[in-house]
């Protein structure tokens, strides 16, 4: 698996300016692109990326999209004055040249191509290039709202060209619809593009039509084109990660890309006059995180608009800070999707009914009382389990619980610099230790003892297990201090040894602790309080126990397709989790037969986004000798983003 970021930024891309007064277009200014560098600067994140350097499209590239007259026009600029450029921008819908804007523009497209060069060849898994005039706006013959070149599009198609690449996603989370995008891309199955965009009822600009939910693409494109209309504004964090989670997420993941490219425009953020939203910066960590979990982490961004400098700088920064693989900051405020929102969301889905298999059968009612936060927090005896009924189909790679950890270490470590590995006594598990991972001295027998008859006598029977709670009561200790952000333990019951960590951790001073156990959980603890919840995705109905508060049960049939687990997964585990807003994780694997490694692995990477990736997995070892070693990660770069972690905020 590839490693680094890179990033690309040549200041060239600032000659491009306008040069006249034009209240349309004065808002695309250089300082976008300086400040946005000097930002990453600022917060030490340059140095810590690959840099890559941009160069110029060639016409051959820009004639991948653009047709010859619409290449003739934009060269033949270079050399008017500023009377015929202000003459030749009036022939398109918000745009202006500048002597200098061909050659950011063919800059822009080079940067990109570059990008995608970098990502594709493994020198990095994942990038971003800051260019100006951006893209998504720019058609085969027009030049359109600020955008010459599209940049993104000529990517895709020199992806396909020089790769061989037969699914390429682009997601254009700019707050304006990328119709420039659309129109090149409508046929064609090979490029899904997803857009949400201002809209309102088609007032927003560009005004089109087609730019609303049921342009689902034409021809053998049908399905491959998906609109997210907003028809309002004001949307935050809780509107963006619900169109995420019930309509990109499990459309990507069946769709299942080699490469993804994003239309990154910040104007979506908080503070931004043209896309007038709510959602903060951080958000654009967790929507990156996501799509780090596809196409094997191949991920290029691309900027497009954002026009609030300190908004724009800011989401630049957590976006690249993601790329870089650190643990993601927690969003804040309400997470229940307006009702706006929840009413785009519904109307899309049920446009792209006919074309994906997650949305075949999937009944959509769940989805009225999504805007109620309650509905995910109320007393479960609504029963959830029969709204989803998911099944899992019965992965035959569940290989055994060492590779687990193996593909776990790839999902849970951040990429810290190597430390040497210290092995200690595990046997049979030497051959998957990578060498971030550390074993740690587990507790001595005495204090496992004491801290157990003190506290969990009454579940634990017998001294089997002592052991190997052990380990766990370390690393919980840890990362309750904060010296790692997560750690696996192995133990021969996970339902025991997550019992006594949900109980160890709410002693601790955790206030919320999700709990997301997968097998048969045999000793559910009171979640009466509030203080935990839990989400249980087993093979048979939990007895009598979904009648309390805080308390899911998914069950799981072994007979159906791999994807229905990422839209149970992305539609419910992730929505409850990110409501109840937890302050730790625990994800407990008891012995299960069908729900697959690379399904856990999934949820792990995804659900990384929660309690500032604060992550406890107990992994019930049926094949690893009982030794119990736990793995502790270390992660000794800054691993909270943002503030001191304090529990008393309920
Ligand atoms: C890259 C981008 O998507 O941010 N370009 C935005 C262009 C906005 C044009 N507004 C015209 C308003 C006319 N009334
Ligand atoms: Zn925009």
């Amino acid at each position: 698996m590839a490693s680094g970021t890179a990033l690309i930024y040549d200041e060239e891309m600032t000659t491009h300016k306008l040069l006249w007064s034009d209240p349309i277009c004065d808002i695309e200014v250089p300082e976008r692109l300086s400040s946005s560098y000097e930002q990453l600067r600022s917060y030490h994140l340059v140095e810590r990326c690959v840099h890559v350097p941009a160069r110029e499209g060639s016409e051959e590239e820009i004639l991948l999209v653009h047709s010859l007259e619409h290449l003739e026009v934009a060269k033949s600029t270079q050399t008017m004055n500023e009377e015929e450029l202000k003459r030749v921008s009036e022939n398109y819908d918000a745009f202006f040249f500048h002597p200098s804007t061909y050659r950011c523009a063919r800059l822009a497209v080079g940067a990109t191509l570059q990008l995608v060069d970098a990502v594709m060849s493994g020198k990095v898994r994942n990038g971003m290039a800051l260019v100006r005039p951006p893209g998504h706006h720019s058609q085969r013959n027009a030049a359109n709202g600020f955008c010459l070149f599209n940049n993104v599009a000529i990517a895709a198609e020199y992806a396909k060209l020089k790769y061989g690449l037969q699914r390429i996603l682009i997601v254009d989370w700019d707050v304006h619809h990328g119709q420039g995008t659309q129109y090149i891309f409508e046929e064609d199955p090979s490029v899904l593009y997803f857009s949400w965009h201002r809209y309102e009822h088609q007032e927003f600009w560009p005004s089109l039509k087609e730019s609303d939910y049921d342009a689902v693409g034409l021809g053998k494109g049908k399905g491959f084109n998906i609109n997210l209309p907003w028809n309002k504004v004001g949307m935050g964090n809780s509107d963006y990660l619900a169109a995420f989670f019930h309509v990109l997420l499990p459309t990507a993941f069946e769709f299942d890309p080699e490469l993804v490219i994003v239309s990154s425009g910040y104007d979506s953020g908080i503070g931004d006059p043209e896309g007038q939203m709510n959602a903060t910066p951080e958000v654009f960590a967790h929507l990156t995180h996501f799509l780090m979990q596809l196409a094997n982490g191949k991920l290029c961004v691309i900027l497009e608009g954002g026009y609030h400098l300190k908004s724009l700088g800011e989401s630049v920064c957590m976006t690249v800070k993601t790329l870089l693989g650190d643990p993601v900051p927690q969003v804040s405020g309400e997470m229940a999707p307006c009702l706006s929102a929840v009413e785009s969301i519904q109307n899309v889905r049920a446009a792209h009914k006919p074309y994906w298999k997650w949305l075949a059968y999937e009944d959509t009612s769940f989805l009225q009382n999504l805007s109620t936060k309650s509905h995910f927090l109320k007393t479960a005896n609504s029963n959830p389990s029969t709204e989803h009924e998911s099944k899992i189909t019965n992965n035959n790679d569940t290989v055994k619980v060492d590779r687990f950890l193996e593909l776990h270490m790839k999902n849970i470590l951040f990429p810290v610099p190597p430390i040497k590995t210290a092995t200690t006594g595990c046997e049979g598990s030497e051959h998957f230790l990578s060498e971030h991972v550390q074993l740690v001295k587990e507790m001595d027998k005495t204090e496992v003892e004491a801290l157990v008859s003190g506290f969990y006598a009454d579940l634990v029977k017998d001294n089997k297990t002592l052991l190997s709670l052990g380990s766990m009561f370390v690393i919980l200790d840890k990362i309750l201090k904060k010296e790692v952000c997560n750690g696996i333990a192995t133990s021969p019951t996970a339902a025991l040894s997550a019992a006594v960590a949900l109980r160890h951790s709410v002693r601790l001073g955790f206030q919320r602790v999700l709990c997301v156990f997968v097998g048969d959980m045999q000793m559910i603890p009171n979640t009466e309080d509030g203080k935990m919840l839990i989400i249980n995705i087993c093979e048979k109905e939990q007895s009598g126990k979904t009648s309390c508060k805080h308390y899911f049960s998914l069950n799981w049939k072994e007979d159906a397709e791999g994807n229905d687990f990422f839209s149970a997964v992305l539609g419910f585990i992730l929505p409850v989790a990110y409501s109840y807003q937890p302050n730790l994780t625990v994800i407990a694997v008891g012995p299960n037969r069908n729900l697959g490694i690379s399904g856990i692995s999934l949820l792990v990477a995804l659900i990384q986004g929660l309690a500032e990736s604060r992550i406890f997995a107990v992994i019930e070892c049926c094949t690893l000798s009982h030794t119990t070693s736990s793995l502790q990660i270390i992660n000794q770069k800054g691993t909270y983003p943002s503030s001191e972690l304090d529990w008393d905020n309920t």
